[in-house]
């Protein structure tokens, strides 16, 4: 699991370093990092290589500054526009002592065709309202030119705390100071950053408000079968998705359950004829449950709440998808439930806009998941897990061919698996969530979800064995 830090938590522990602030050693050390990976990029022979800085007017300038005097020192050629009329002035004086040049915006614009890397030091934790005038034409222009970028702490235009991809450089690598911040890790302003390098610079920073998942917490907590088990310890789903409008919500939410490795699945919808045609596997007598799945493709049902409140007295572990989310009541709901919205739904739990949802969505999912008391699994291009104690955790990244109707129908079902082999329901919706996030990444490309759903049961050995796109 790796940690996320807000810029107010990265500043406070800034501060709380006191001399090593005030000396200018954490900027020596940002600045070595970076100078760093900048020689890794530029290879073998870095002597009369060409490189050009784009110098803001804050510290993340002077980090570059002090980057290119290390650049200057080993025979790269560096020059530096500064994109403000002051910039970082110790780190400007080093620059130019060490024979660094200054170019103005023309230059810096006809200097691409020359330049091995661009430097992006022109806003860093400090920037807002996103990259304006001559800095965001030279970012258009560095992509245009297809010019690697590294970007200071992080692609200047970006928000640390957000993920909204806001005007900004493209970076192929950012490196980053003290530790990973939010617009480096959630879609879509993570796709901006490139491969991010994490450079410890003695900052410490304690417990992060965000988590994020990787495959090795997927191997961790999925409920490997051992030689004991058997179809109850694997865990029984019951499933009441789907509806005469909607069959294929039924079939769809199934496979997942099946192919995510339940024990057994009990469909129990109004769809049982297409459910059983499609997965011969599959149970449609009553019987013993050991997590319950309702509401995918219901569309308007009048026994919706009725159904719901049943399930929900059961007591049993319950993924809550789609309809099903309209039809709680005043239910009471425990950290046993796991309530699978997206945007546009949570928007309507809340009853503030989408748009809301999109700007801030951890916060959208604490809140949902602090005044409901369950687990919210937040899907979309990043896929948030709130639990009611606060704590944020993001599942396993993965590309957009995901998102297609019907994924939303099989991910509810590699919850409910997950929800009935015993994983608490943060874990289970991290593990859903993961899995088909790690089987898009290794099967890319348009397939439709009954068919990715399938290779989510491809991936699962995979954890364990190398070779896989994690
Ligand atoms: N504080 C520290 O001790 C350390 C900071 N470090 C670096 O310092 C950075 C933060 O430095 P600063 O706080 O100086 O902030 P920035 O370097 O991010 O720059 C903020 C400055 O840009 C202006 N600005 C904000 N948004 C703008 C926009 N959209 N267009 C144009 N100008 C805009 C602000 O008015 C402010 O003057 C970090 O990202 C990191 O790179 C590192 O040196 C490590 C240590
Ligand atoms: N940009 C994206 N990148 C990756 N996956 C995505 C993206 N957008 C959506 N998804 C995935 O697609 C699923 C779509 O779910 P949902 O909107 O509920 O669709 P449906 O209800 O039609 O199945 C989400 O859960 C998420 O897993
Ligand atoms: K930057």
């Amino acid at each position: 699991m790796d940690s996320v830090f807000t810029v107010a938590e990265i500043r406070r522990a800034e501060e709380a370093t006191g001399d090593l602030l005030a000396s200018g050693e954490l900027m020596q050390r940002a600045a070595s990092a970076l100078a760093s990976v900048v020689l890794d990029e530029l290879g073998d022979r870095p002597r009369g290589r060409r490189v050009l800085l784009a110098v803001g007017s804050g510290n993340n300038g002077g980090d570059a500054l002090w980057a290119g005097v290390r650049l200057l020192r080993r025979g790269v050629r560096v020059d530096a526009w500064r994109t403000a009329d002051a910039v970082h002035e110790e780190g400007w004086a080093a620059f130019v002592a060490a024979g660094g040049r200054e170019v103005d915006a023309m230059s810096a614009l006809e200097a691409l065709v020359d330049a091995d890397l661009v430097v992006d030091g022109v806003l860093g934790i400090g920037g807002r309202g996103g990259l304006r005038g001559a800095a965001a034409v030279f970012a258009q222009a560095c992509a245009d030119t297809q010019t690697p970028v590294i970007a200071v702490d992080l692609p200047s235009g970006l928000e640390g705390d957000s993920c909204v991809a806001l005007p900004s450089f493209a970076a192929d690598v950012t490196v980053t100071f003290g530790g990973r911040k939010a617009c480096q890790v959630l879609q879509p302003a993570a796709s901006r950053c490139g491969r991010v390098v994490v450079v410890d610079i003695g900052l410490d920073l304690g417990e992060p408000e965000l988590w994020t998942w990787s495959a090795a917490d997927v191997a961790a907590h999925y409920p490997w079968p051992g030689p004991d088990s058997d179809k109850y310890a694997r865990g029984v789903v019951g499933v009441d998705t789907g509806s005469a409008t909607y069959p294929g919500a039924a079939v769809l939410a199934t496979m997942g359950a099946v192919y995510g490795g339940a024990g057994m699945v009990r469909y129990l919808g109004a769809a049982r004829d297409a459910v059983v045609a499609a997965l011969p596997n599959v149970v449609t007598a009553a019987g013993r449950v050991q997590a319950w799945l309702v509401g995918s493709g219901w569309g308007s049902r009048p026994d919706a709440s009725a159904i719901v409140a049943w399930c929900l007295g059961e007591g049993l572990p319950t993924v809550v998808d789609a309809d099903a989310l309209f039809a709680l009541g005043d239910a009471t709901l425990g950290g046993h439930v796991l309530l699978t919205p997206h945007a546009g739904e949570l928007a309507r739990l809340l009853s503030v806009e989408r748009s809301a949802v999109e700007a801030d969505p951890a916060g959208h999912a604490r809140r949902a998941a602090s005044e409901t008391g369950a687990v919210v699994l937040l899907k979309g291009a990043s896929q948030y897990v709130a639990e009611p104690s606060g704590r944020v955790t993001l599942a396993v990244g993965g590309p957009a061919w995901t998102a297609q109707a019907g994924s939303g129908d099989t991910l509810a079902g590699l919850c409910a698996a997950m929800l009935a082999a015993g994983r608490p329901a943060g874990e289970a919706a991290l593990l859903g969530a993961s899995l088909q996030a790690i089987a898009a990444r290794n099967f890319p490309g348009p397939r439709p979800p009954q068919d990715l759903v399938r290779h989510v049961a491809d991936v699962i050995p995979m954890l364990r064995s190398p070779g896989l796109d994690r």
